[in-house]
């Protein structure tokens, strides 16, 4: 098997977020456990553990002591971390698990990085100013270009809906001053390379989304698209010719026919869809798959993966988090990184 010997680093989280749950959930089943190992507090793994099972003893869960655990414990000066709340102790940790995951993975120890989610105002309290995880991993992977990429595939049809945001965590305010054609142009090439190395789709078909009501109204409601989009599309088709690159197309209706792909009802009319800004393109995947999307960032040296949910600290010490999407990630990272290896593997085989 060319995976043998894979591993993944899984990190929890924010400990006192849901990390540490669907983890041991996902866990349970023993072809995610494999080659897993999970970084962060084996306490709160622990913890987590003993309390599900006092909530519900038939429920599946790996226990910590069969799982493979790189143990970083918090340094105490952050305080208490506590189930539910989250604060700068667990902000702390859960950079600090995060940290020890990326400089693991670069030294070559792992060949992918699950992470669990984290709450961005946390790390804040712990005076770490990142927008995201995403951030941090291209700091630390030196990666100048890089994307924050959904996929999911449909239970219904096994189609993968694939969305890149052109622009991540800046306030809507500042979208429009952030988009730009350099912009767009490093988000598709990074998308088509993407599509090609980690999906097999060698010729794939994009829709790009417009960034005003009706892409402008011939720019009565809005300039972008008139003014550069529009010319920017023309010249990606000259340099794309085996791409078909549809746009900008009217964000409101451009989710209809995924929707209808996704439920099996249409065939895809594409493979890819690239979103101006954050929420134009995730309300629509999690409202199709909150469930089972997985956040991937494109463009490291390294498979990164996550769920697409975050900490749910309303949920906390209930027993009731959904693992599915953390399932998703861990096997999304399991395969990209088996489809990097075989590819490396040819590589190296033609010198
Ligand atoms: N991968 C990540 O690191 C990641 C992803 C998304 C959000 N976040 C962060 O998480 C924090 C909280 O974000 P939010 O409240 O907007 O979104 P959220 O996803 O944490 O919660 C939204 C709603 O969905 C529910 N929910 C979430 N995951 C669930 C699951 N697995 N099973 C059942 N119900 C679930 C929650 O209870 C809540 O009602 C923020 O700091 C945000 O930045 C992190
Ligand atoms: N924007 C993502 C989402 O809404 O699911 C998530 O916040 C990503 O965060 P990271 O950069 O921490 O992966």
């Amino acid at each position: 098997m060319l995976d043998r010997g894979l591993k993944l680093a899984v990190t929890l989280g924010d400990p006192a977020g849901i990390g540490p749950e669907v983890i041991l959930k996902a866990l349970a089943d023993p072809v995610e456990a494999s080659g897993a190992w999970t970084i962060g507090s084996r306490t709160i793994l622990q913890q987590t553990y003993e309390k599900l099972r006092s909530l519900d003893p038939s429920v599946a869960l790996a226990n910590p002591d069969t799982l493979n655990i790189i143990d970083v414990e918090t340094d105490s000066k952050w305080g208490e971390i506590i189930p539910g709340v989250g604060n700068a102790a667990s902000g702390a940790a859960s950079f600090a698990d995060l940290e020890s995951a990326i400089a693991r993975t670069l030294a070559g120890e792992f060949s992918a990085i699950v992470t669990g989610p984290i709450s961005k105002t946390c790390w804040q309290a712990a005076g770490y100013n990142y927008p995201g995880q995403t951030e941090l991993l291209a700091e630390k992977a030196r990666s100048k270009r890089f994307g924050m990429l959904f996929a999911a595939k449909s239970p219904h049809s096994n189609w993968m809906l694939i969305t890149l945001l052109a622009t991540t965590h800046i306030p809507l305010r500042q979208v429009p001053d952030a988009l730009n054609p350099d912009l767009l142009t490093e988000k598709l090439e990074l998308l088509i390379e993407c599509l090609r190395e980690d999906f097999g789709l060698e010729t794939p078909r994009i829709a790009i989304s417009g960034l005003n009501p009706h892409s402008g109204e011939n720019g009565k409601l809005g300039n972008e698209e008139q003014d550069w989009m529009i010319p920017w599309l023309a010249t990606q088709r000259d340099r794309f010719s085996q791409v078909q690159l549809d746009g900008p197309i009217p964000p409101d209706t451009l989710w209809v026919k995924p929707g209808k792909a996704w439920y099996g009802l249409a065939e895809p009319a594409h493979d890819a869809y690239l979103a101006m800004y954050h929420d134009q393109g995730l309300i629509p995947v999690k409202l199709m798959a909150f469930e089972l999307a997985v956040n991937t960032t494109i463009g490291l040296p390294f498979v990164r993966t996550s769920p697409d949910h975050g900490t749910a600290f309303d949920i906390v010490g209930r027993g009731i988090a959904d693992a599915s999407s953390m399932k998703s990630a861990l096997e999304l990272a399991r395969e990209l990184a088996r489809r990097r290896s075989i590819v490396k593997l040819g590589r190296s085989a033609k010198y």
